[in-house]
């Protein structure tokens, strides 16, 4: 079995999906966290993240390795873990740029497809361009404010300031963002974390 939860910058994917599949006793995959340590590898390596040719030849001679767990996902490039290095400003600048590259994102979609079911998969578009067969298919939203002000907590940064930014990642991410046809949409504004959990282990469970 897979679930899906897709959904925008900051709509409570990774938080939602680490609760629902705690509660399904299952783990939780978090494909944005593939785009994020190719971003990281990419800054690190002085690269030009426009360069789909010069990043993936990097990625092969340090291949990224992402272990799904119940209590969340780690990230590694051969021993050394990224995991902590991965939500930062400066890769969320530069993320767009790489998860544009039909290269990276063949990179990323091949991992995630090996991965043994089931599992819960969190990103963009997991319902729609990597596991379109899912059982279950969830899409979350809420306002940029809204947003911002959850992910206000997380960050040094002003809420203005991540509002902004937000919307512009959602622009340049536009091209996957859209939820599948199948899939339930939840606006997350008014909910709880809870109820959002809740709503999607109903269905699940159904
Ligand atoms: N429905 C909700 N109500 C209040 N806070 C939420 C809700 N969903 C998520 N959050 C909080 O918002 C922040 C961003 O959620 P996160 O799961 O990181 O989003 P995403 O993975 O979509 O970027 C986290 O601090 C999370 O705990
Ligand atoms: N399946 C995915 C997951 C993420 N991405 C891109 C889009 C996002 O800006 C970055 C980072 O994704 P991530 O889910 O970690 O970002 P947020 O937690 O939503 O802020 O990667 C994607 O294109 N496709």
């Amino acid at each position: 079995m897979i679930v899906t939860i897709d959904g925008v910058a900051a709509s409570g994917k990774s938080s939602v999906s680490g609760g629902v599949a705690r509660a399904l006793g299952i783990p939780y995959v978090s494909s944005g966290l593939l785009y994020r340590a190719a971003t990281l590898l990419g800054l690190d390596a002085g690269l030009d993240l426009g360069d789909p040719g010069a990043l993936l030849a990097h990625l092969s001679s340090h291949p990224v390795r992402l272990e799904p767990l119940a209590e969340g996902n780690r990230v590694w490039r051969a021993d050394r873990e990224l995991t902590d290095d991965l939500h930062s400003t400066r890769v969320d600048k530069g993320v767009s740029v790489v998860a544009a590259h039909p290269q990276v994102r063949a990179w990323v979609d091949d991992q995630l497809r090996a991965l043994p079911e089931p599992f819960v998969a969190e990103g963009r578009d997991m319902g729609t361009a990597v596991f379109p067969h899912a059982q279950h298919k969830f899409y979350l939203t809420a306002s940029a404010r809204i947003r911002a002000e959850r992910r206000a907590k997380e960050r040094p940064d002003d809420i203005p300031d991540i509002e902004a930014a937000l919307i512009r990642r959602d622009e340049l991410d536009a091209n996957q963002i859209a939820p599948a046809a199948d899939a339930q949409v939840l606006d997350t504004g008014p909910m709880t974390l809870d109820e959002v959990i809740t709503t999607i282990l109903r269905a699940v469970r159904a």
